[in-house]
């Protein structure tokens, strides 16, 4: 691996000490009860054993068992020098298609770890989800991939796979034992079992004090049945203080962790155990980790058993399949720091790191999947790089090939937050649009070229209005708006206006006014007047009294006349014919701009708005009690509502009346 590049330096506050005290205390417990034939079978003893291994799972997360049953003549011979060499040859390197086999490039959290491995699978074939879009429910099998040379490398790995996955599933029904449930409660799940061993090569590092073997992890799945050989390294974060601290190999033992489903299942009564490896810079180091995984289709999730009113469920269930097939495929190379997979993938979505329920973060993106919010990977990251307004930058630039990530902070009631974001951003005289070299024929630029220092200071202008249809959002860009109320009000408007007789004889070129309902104000018509105006229309959209940017107070206002009179104005001095579009109270402005300015109106539109009658506005209520309004709440927003649109040719207005009613989903 040569000298040490910077994709394996770890930030300074995760570099090892190199020296690291080894402590005692570490659980070291003696199977020879269950493993020896000649034991007798003692009950009290077997109770002491299993409280002692629930006690390591509890305390500590891992332990070291001795007179396991094993001969340990697998172990030492993979770990020994005859079959070092493997690693010397060329390898069969794993690639998409294959995840298992040689690799040298594996990253935890983000960094490349100074180690080689070799993968492979207990089950031949091992049966896994194709992909890990939750979605996708194909399935596929994973092959192991052995090398040619050492010819005694395969035979010497499945004798020590079968050895040590008789081990695990003894160990897993002492741990069901001492969590008060039958020995085999889990049996069932390891049936198709997806567990794989590897063979770990840490070569000697001319800088051990910088990179890691393996950086910080928690095994994601069951348990970890670890052999190494006598050279050290490993080290596991205390649960009691969070100190480091080495495990000095014991011969003949193994390692053995909690991993990630155990704590699950357990409902955090026993908790996974955080571990890294230490390089040096004088020996290399071989461990054989055995994962003892389920199967794909395990839905993992706290045990009914262990779960009730007083100590619900702190997981929420996510599919082992996805989490496993995510993680083989994005493991082994560079994860980009700005990488919007973490939203889309079973190992932040429901994996156990991230699905914890009283997650103390607070930070929350929207997976794009199925818009549900969900928190990202916060717990590993000293530098949390979150997705900011930068990405809709990206997304422009990009022609949509990016898409920016919606995200929000929750806040809870007993922990403040800080966080320190960087916002990522061009200079102001910046025009952005979709790069040219990502914009052709087939894939036309999505995107009309803004000037980033006129959004950015609209931006800070208005900032505090996050939500706020005020707040200029990147939808203002889209040369094809998603069809909305807008769009559909223009081709509603424009069909309707054509069978009127009294509709402009060039209907390409109209003047809308546009006039908001209550407690709103122009701005709220921020999507319509973009879409108007990139239509070729003339547009304006007016506040009414105390409205939007109006200056009047509403405590000054005397009469309903004086919050009208805005229109009333704008009517007087308007010149030529234009169409009237009303929302709610809006109606009623628009009425009375119908009965005093016939002539200039060609056509009025009433969006669930209130119509008065032509002859007289007081008739108001009446009219709006014969209207049917369907209207659909949620909590929070209004995602539905029902449009009335009544289209009125002012001067046919006895003869004829359209009504319209449709649904349409409606965002503010
Ligand atoms: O090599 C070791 O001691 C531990 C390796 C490890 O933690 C892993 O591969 O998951
Ligand atoms: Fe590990």
């Amino acid at each position: 691996m040569g000298e040490v590049d910077p994709a394996f330096i770890q930030d300074p506050e995760h570099r090892p000490k190199l020296s690291a005290t080894e402590v005692k205390g570490i659980p070291l417990i003696d199977l020879s009860l269950i493993n020896s034939p000649h034991s007798v079978y003692d009950p009290r003893a077997f109770e002491g054993l299993v409280a002692e291994i629930g006690n390591a799972c509890k305390d500590w997360g891992f332990f070291q068992v001795i007179n396991h049953g094993r001969s340990a003549k697998g172990s030492k011979l993979l770990l020994g020098s005859s079959l070092r060499c493997l690693w010397r040859r060329r390898k069969i390197r794993r690639d998409e298609g294959n995840v298992l086999g040689y690799y040298d490039t594996e990253h935890t959290k983000n960094v490349r770890d100074w180690k080689e491995v070799f993968d492979f699978t207990v089950e031949e074939p091992t049966l896994v989800p194709a992909s890990p879009d939750p979605e996708d429910k194909e399935e596929t099998e994973w092959y192991n991939q052995w090398p040619e040379y050492p010819p005694e490398l395969r035979n010497a790995c499945e004798e020590y796979a079968r050895e040590v996955e008789n081990l695990a599933l003894k160990l897993m029904g002492l741990i069901a034992l001492g969590l008060g449930l039958p020995k085999d409660r889990f049996n069932s799940y390891f049936k198709d079992q997806t567990s794989f061993l590897r063979l770990n090569h840490y070569p000697p590092c001319p800088s051990p004090q910088l990179a890691l073997g393996v950086g910080r992890h928690k095994d994601g799945g069951a348990l970890t049945v670890l052999a190494q050989d006598d050279v050290g390294g490993l080290e596991v974060k205390r649960k009691t203080d969070g100190v480091w601290i080495r495990v000095k190999p014991t011969p003949n033992a193994f390692i053995i962790n909690v991993g990630d489903v155990i704590q699950v299942w357990s409902n955090e009564r026993y908790e996974s155990v955080e571990h890294r490896v230490i390089v040096n810079s004088e020996k290399e180091r071989f461990s054989i980790p055995y994962y003892l995984n389920p199967a794909h289709y395990t839905q993992v999730e706290p045990l009914e058993e262990l779960i009730n009113e007083q100590n619900p469920a702190k997981y929420k269930p996510y599919s082992w399949g996805k989490f496993i097939t995510h993680r083989k495929l994005t493991q082994a190379k560079t994860l980009p720091l700005i990488d919007l997979s973490p939203i889309n993938t079973p190992d932040n979505i429901s994996g156990p790191m991230h699905a914890k329920i009283d997650d103390a973060g607070g930070l929350e993106v929207k997976r794009k999947a199925d818009g549900e919010w969900i928190p990202p990977n916060l717990l590993s990251t000293s530098n949390i790089r979150t997705k900011g307004h930068a990405q809709e930058f990206r997304t422009i630039l990009s022609n949509d090939r990016y898409e920016s990530l919606e995200h929000r902070v929750v806040v809870n009631s007993k922990k403040e937050r800080f966080s320190i974001p960087f916002f990522v951003n061009p200079a102001h005289y910046t025009i952005v649009k979709p790069l040219e070299e990502l914009a052709d024929e087939q894939n036309q630029a999505k995107y009309k070229p803004y000037n980033w220092g006129k959004f950015f200071s609209h931006r800070k202008l208005t900032d505090f209005k996050k939500n706020s249809a005020e707040n200029m959002q990147l939808c203002h860009f889209r040369q094809n708006l998603i069809p909305s109320i807008s769009t559909f009000l223009i081709v509603l408007l424009l069909c309707v206006a054509n069978e009127i007789e009294s509709a402009p004889t060039n209907p390409s070129k109209q003047h809308f006014v546009l006039v908001h309902g209550s407690c709103f104000g122009a701005w709220s018509w921020y999507k319509l007047v973009t879409l108007i105006r990139s239509s070729g229309h003339n547009v304006t959209a007016l506040d009414l009294a105390a409205s939007g940017v109006d200056p009047q107070q509403a405590k000054d206002l005397r009469s309903i006349s004086d919050y009208l009179k805005p229109l009333r104005d704008f009517m007087e001095a308007v010149d030529g014919k234009v169409i009237l579009v009303g929302h709610s109270l809006g109606g009623l402005a628009i009425s009375q701009a119908m009965e005093r300015f016939p002539s200039k109106i060609s056509v009025a539109i009433f969006v669930t708005a209130l119509m008065s009658g032509p002859a007289n506005i007081s008739s108001l209520n009446k009219e709006v009690s014969s209207c049917t309004f369907l209207y659909c709440k949620k909590p929070h927003h209004i995602t539905l509502m029902a449009l009335f649109v009544t289209v009125i040719n002012y001067r046919k207005i006895r003869l004829r009346r359209i009504k319209i009613q449709i649904f349409i989903k409606v965002v503010y």
